[in-house]
């Protein structure tokens, strides 16, 4: 379970957060709508570790970040933004990188099977080759390889092809359901939204993304 209790931030004099309070159980795909600057990505931070909260407190299976953030960081696959593999090397080579830096040892099959899981068959093709979408499955498989019970993802699927839009979305569906883990994602798209997540949290203020899902009301959770 993971629980975040009154979580609040600001940049400067800029409230960003405003006391927010959530739990999140394992099995679950929670979207995290809003607009542009609503907070997502720094929600995602926090939840990563990598920001600190102005105020408020986050803790995973009851164990509170700010006690053993090391700990915490062993159960967090984080997946930013921005694309971040190794353009020269194959998607071998950049699987057998990311392992050596990982704090779990897997092995080159593992490793494969990982980038099978989603699809992502060009285990010999350089990065610079791969379309976007390719290189989106790999920035993904790279996040798993330590085998996270949290995956948190900014938006993993913008600017990338239906079909492989559909293969991430089928692997974080099984991977959330069969294997108990907690997956919270941004993404501006709504059907990928109705169809994934179990529930929806609204960043911000603006009552459209509300308005516009498909999800029963409780799913549906203003931040
Ligand atoms: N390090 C920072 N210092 C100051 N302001 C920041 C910083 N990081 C983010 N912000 C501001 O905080 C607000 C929220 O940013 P954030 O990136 O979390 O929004 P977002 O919902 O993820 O946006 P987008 O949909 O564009 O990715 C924005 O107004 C942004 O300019």
């Amino acid at each position: 379970m993971l629980n975040a209790h009154g979580l609040t931030k600001s940049y400067g004099k800029k409230l960003i957060l405003n006391d927010i309070s959530f739990s999140i159980a394992k099995g679950e795909i929670i979207g995290l709508v809003g607009e542009n600057g609503a907070g997502k990505s720094t929600l995602l931070s926090i939840l990563a570790t990598t920001l600190k909260p102005s105020k408020g407190t986050v803790a995973l299976n009851g164990e509170p970040y700010q006690k053993n953030k090391t700990n915490i960081r062993k159960q967090i696959g984080f997946v930013p933004q921005e694309i971040a593999v190794w353009e020269e090397f194959t998607v071998e080579e950049n699987m057998i990188f990311f392992e050596k830096l990982s704090w779990k040892r897997k092995n080159k099959e593992q490793l494969r099977q990982l980038c099978l899981d989603m699809k992502l068959e060009k285990w010999k093709e350089p990065v610079k080759t791969l379309s976007g979408g390719m290189k989106r499955k790999l920035n993904l498989a790279i996040s798993l390889i330590h085998n996270p019970l949290v995956l948190l993802l900014d938006e993993p699927t913008v600017g990338i092809d239906l079909k492989s839009r559909k293969e991430i979305g089928n692997y974080l569906l099984e991977h959330a359901i069969n294997k108990e883990k907690i997956i919270v994602y941004t993404t501006h798209d709504m059907d990928e939204i109705n169809h994934l997540c179990d529930r929806v949290f609204c960043i911000g203020e603006d009552p459209f993304y509300k308005n516009i899902l498909s999800k029963s009301d409780e799913n549906v959770i203003s931040l």
